[in-house]
């Protein structure tokens, strides 16, 4: 399983918002999208994904080409959005049930009862989502991310607005998926970067400024927020 980006560009009218970026992702590895606000990071996710059509440049995923090959492409990743969009009147089950029928996933009910064990939802399972705190609802998004068992995630900056408990938790929950799964996630707290990721892509501008390993980091003085500091200042 591999993601192969390359030269891939985003134009608004005269903004170049994302520039000739290229870079390759592995099976096994979690890496981090960082990047100062309007960098270009959510427009990069938004073609990975399909919701953006590329401009320049091309996405392969596992030898699929977007977008030609987007319906298969598709299948193959999860996401999570920033502002995670739920039907909060619907319990859980009835959520999940909604949106595994919606991707056709083989033996839905085992799938469920496995996605919601995984996800650490047992003990609220039988609730509607809007009664749930904004962790667990984060785990619902994270469920639904995962039904059709993908063995790709990309997720959208998952901690935002978390307590810190529940921004551990999930961040727990984050590293035991990328046990079997290549995950990419955008985030603003360097410290859950530096916990999670193996590797850090950093953008800014529209262009990539460091493709670096996480261990390389922590070894330089000031380790990630130096780092992000010296390759955004410009
Ligand atoms: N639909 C759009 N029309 C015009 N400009 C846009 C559009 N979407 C994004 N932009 C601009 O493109 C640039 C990159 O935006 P993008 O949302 O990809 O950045 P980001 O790194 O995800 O930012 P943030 O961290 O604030 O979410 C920004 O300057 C933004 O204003």
């Amino acid at each position: 399983m591999t993601i192969s980006v390359s030269k891939l560009s985003k134009t608004y009218g005269a903004q170049k918002a994302v520039n000739s970026i290229s870079f390759e992702i592995k099976e096994g590895e979690i890496v981090g999208f960082l990047g100062p606000n309007g960098a270009g990071k959510s427009s990069t996710l938004k073609m990975l994904i399909g919701l953006l059509p590329i401009e320049e440049g091309s996405i392969e995923i596992n030898g699929y080409k977007m977008p030609e090959d987007q319906l298969k492409i598709k299948a193959q990743i999860g996401f999570l959005a920033e502002h995670n969009p739920m039907y909060k009147d619907m319990y859980i089950r009835e959520f999940l049930e909604f949106v595994g029928s919606i991707r056709k996933v083989p033996n839905l009910k085992v799938r469920i009862e496995e996605v919601i064990k995984i996800t650490g939802l047992s003990s609220e399972a039988n609730k509607k989502i809007a009664e749930l705190s904004k962790g667990y609802q984060q785990r619902v998004g994270i469920a639904h991310a995962i039904i059709h068992n993908p063995p790709i995630l990309i997720l959208d900056e998952p901690t935002s607005g978390l307590d810190p408990n529940q921004m551990l938790e999930i961040r727990n929950l984050i590293k035991q998926l990328g046990q079997q799964k290549i995950i990419l996630f955008s985030s603003h707290i360097l410290s859950e970067v530096e916990a999670i990721c193996d590797r850090v892509l950093l953008i800014n501008k529209g262009n990539l400024v460091a493709d670096t390993k996480m261990s390389e980091i922590q070894a330089k003085k000031g380790g990630l927020a130096k780092f992000f500091e010296e390759k955004t200042k410009n």
